[in-house]
């Protein structure tokens, strides 16, 4: 039968076959031009946003960094890393020339045919460091997700050089070696708020001893109101610094029940969060907290965060710091790759992955 612009795929194994397996991903599926959602991604009520849970009153944090060693400012780095997990730092040490080239690349990147893309599929990757796909996990998703992604975790400048894709990799690795400026003085910072002073090598490995940066790229959507563009989640990282455009959609839990904050697009400004690794590490007093996407009906949406983590290889559990002075500890010792894995074999499901790692 004859594909028809409101049902174009004759069966479900079809679209998974354009979307996935072809490389076109949602975003090919956005291009076609259909009228309705296809109900491969259809999210659950409880799942999609409601607009009456929206609390348009209340923001995270915007903190300037210009005087990052002031000790206000670096109190209000902690506060909001405790109280909200989330904050936007304007007035940092990335060059804005160097975001306005990424989001660039971002672009050069998804605007590749789907079969150039398709040679960093999981399937096709010549490196399992770079990564091209689509939702978060779609294996182990009853519904998946309204977005595509390139993955890259760094390894050093040679691998990334030889399999990284060309048209967005020094965009990449320039917009990574800028932020590390960046993420050294937060994380002394919110280390100095655990009475943790000094970060030796040993501690530095562990709080920032691997990255992974992701493209990410939410195309327009019809019916945006019945699915995502990411699901509720909290990162696994120690810090996550992200790059988002104009156009806006991030939501994060507000302190209260099913609330949720919009987090405003600032020219200029990145949002950071503390991810599980850092929770576990603090022991609880600086918060991962869950965030998602919507969809967007009239735009294209693209953001490029980099996760900042331990190493695989690494056990994580409360500092040794925290301990000794006399803190129980709430999480055990897991091992990071552990953890990660745990995280990657389900759907998004909030803040369930911590528990991994509770006592
Ligand atoms: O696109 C965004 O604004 C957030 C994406 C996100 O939460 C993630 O990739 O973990
Ligand atoms: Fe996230």
């Amino acid at each position: 039968m004859a594909p028809t612009l409101a049902q174009p795929f004759s069966d479900p194994s079809a679209l998974i076959d354009f979307v996935i397996n072809q490389g076109n991903g949602v975003k090919g599926l956005s291009e076609m031009g259909l009228k309705a959602l296809p109900k491969q991604y259809i999210q659950p009520l409880e799942e999609r946003m409601c607009m009456t849970n929206i609390i348009a009153q209340e923001s995270i944090p915007i903190i300037d960094m210009s005087n990052w060693e002031d000790p206000q400012v670096a109190r209000s780095i902690c506060d909001a890393a405790s109280k909200w997990g989330f904050f936007q730092i304007v007035n940092h040490a990335v060059p804005v020339e160097v975001l306005e080239n990424v989001k660039e690349a971002t672009y050069s990147f998804f605007g590749l045919p789907a079969e150039e893309k398709n040679k960093y599929s999981k399937e096709h990757s010549s490196s399992n460091n770079v990564r091209f796909g689509t939702s978060f996990s779609p294996q182990a998703e009853k519904a998946l997700e309204w977005k595509d992604y390139l993955s890259m975790f760094y390894v050093s400048e040679e691998e990334a050089s030889a399999f990284w894709p060309p048209v967005c990799k020094e965009q990449v690795l320039d917009y990574m070696r800028k932020s590390e400026v960046v993420i050294k003085q937060l994380l002394q910072v919110l280390m100095k708020g655990l009475n943790v002073n000094e970060i030796d090598a040993t501690k530095e490995s562990l709080l920032m001893g691997s990255t992974r940066t992701n493209l990410n790229y939410y195309p327009i959507c019809p019916n945006p109101e019945l699915t995502v563009g990411v699901g509720r989640h909290s990162d696994v990282s120690t810090l996550t610094i992200l790059l988002q455009d104009e156009i806006g959609g991030l939501f994060v839990r507000g302190n209260q029940g099913d609330n949720w904050i919009h987090v405003p697009p600032i020219k200029g400004s990145l949002v950071i969060n503390v991810g599980d690794a850092l929770q576990i590490l603090s022991n609880g007093r600086y918060r991962s907290v869950e965030h998602r996407v919507v969809a967007n009906g009239s735009k294209n949406r693209i953001s490029v965060p980099i996760f900042v983590n331990p190493r695989p290889g690494d056990m994580i559990g409360p500092l040794p710091e925290l301990v000794e002075s006399g803190e129980r500890p709430i999480y055990k010792q897991v091992l990071y790759s552990d953890y990660v894995k745990h995280f990657f074999r389900k759907a998004h499901d909030g803040k369930k992955t911590v528990e991994f790692a509770e006592l």
